[in-house]
């Protein structure tokens, strides 16, 4: 049995990934999990209800499922952590707008993992500021080594192949190699240099040069900001499947000569 912990499993994220994590679509159709959900005092009663939408949806890899507010409690053994538990940013905001209030969580949550977790928890960061909570929470975390923290980027790799794939008329599966250099921010760099459609360089394929070196970063880089401007709150069912895509970039064989991204 694999045991995995999710911070903020009340929250907008959670609700979308806590059933796919149930249901064997991410660690394998014959591989049993145990959940530990951790949640804030405030939305303790909230995380009693995701358990029983769990409990109650009879999955049958899914053999235990607990709650708390206690990250020395709830982290205890877990085998992977998915640290999702923190503000989300609001229209107008930057995601380093959050660090203050953000930070924090991430400090005491890391040394909660240095102190109960397995010491070789494969520990992912959702929350924003991403790569920097992801920072904090590793050297709040000296026992597990530093190649086991990532920050969520693979939403950023997600949006470029989808904008790559609509801009060269393909399916999104012929998009390979893309890289997303820096932060999860709006100075991130998607590699459109060295990625690939099917096969072939992008830049031999779609010629529009004002396009790729313009429009297409700026695109990526105000995805999620322009998101929330249009509903009103951030990403959330694609933020939870590319942490499934993360996951099992993670844990199956890379096609061979492709690569994926995660943020460190
Ligand atoms: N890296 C990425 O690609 C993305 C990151 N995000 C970030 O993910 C975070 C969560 O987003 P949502 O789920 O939409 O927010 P949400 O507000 O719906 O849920 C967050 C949950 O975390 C809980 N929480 C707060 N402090 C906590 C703590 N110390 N321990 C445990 N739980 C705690 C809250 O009570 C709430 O239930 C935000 O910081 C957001 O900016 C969102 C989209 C993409
Ligand atoms: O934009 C936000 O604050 C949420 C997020 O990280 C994204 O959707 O990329």
């Amino acid at each position: 049995m694999i045991t995995i912990a999710v911070s903020g499993a009340a929250g907008t994220i959670s609700n979308h990934l806590l059933f796919k994590l149930a249901s064997g679509v991410v660690f394998g159709p014959d591989q049993p999990i145990a959940l530990k959900l951790l949640g804030s005092e405030r939305s303790f009663e909230a995380l009693e209800g995701v358990a029983m939408e769990l409990e109650d949806s009879l999955y049958p890899l899914l053999r235990e499922v607990s709650i708390g507010i206690d990250p020395y409690e709830v982290f205890q053994d877990a085998e992977w952590a998915i640290l999702i538990g923190a503000k989300p940013r609001g229209p107008g905001m930057e995601r380093a707008d959050l660090l203050d209030i953000n930070g924090k969580i991430y400090a005491e949550q890391g040394k909660a993992l240095n102190a109960v977790a397995s010491p070789n928890v494969k520990v992912i960061v959702v929350g924003n500021p991403c790569n920097t909570n992801a920072l904090i929470c590793m050297k709040n975390a000296p026992k597990i080594p530093a190649k086991n923290f990532h920050a969520l980027t693979r939403l950023d790799e997600n949006r470029a192949k989808c904008q790559l794939a609509l801009k060269a008329g393909v399916f999104y599966d012929k998009i390979s190699n893309m890289t997303i250099w820096g932060n999860h921010s709006t100075t991130q760099v998607p590699d459109f240099l060295n990625a690939k459609i099917d096969g072939v360089p992008v830049k031999e394929v779609i010629k529009d040069n004002k396009w790729l070196e313009e429009d297409f970063t700026d695109i990526i880089r105000k995805r999620g900001g322009v998101l929330i401007k249009k509903w009103g709150r951030s990403s959330a069912a694609s933020t939870a499947v590319s942490i499934v895509d993360a996951i099992k970039s993670l844990t199956t064989p890379t096609p061979p000569g492709d690569w994926f991204s995660s943020g460190n």
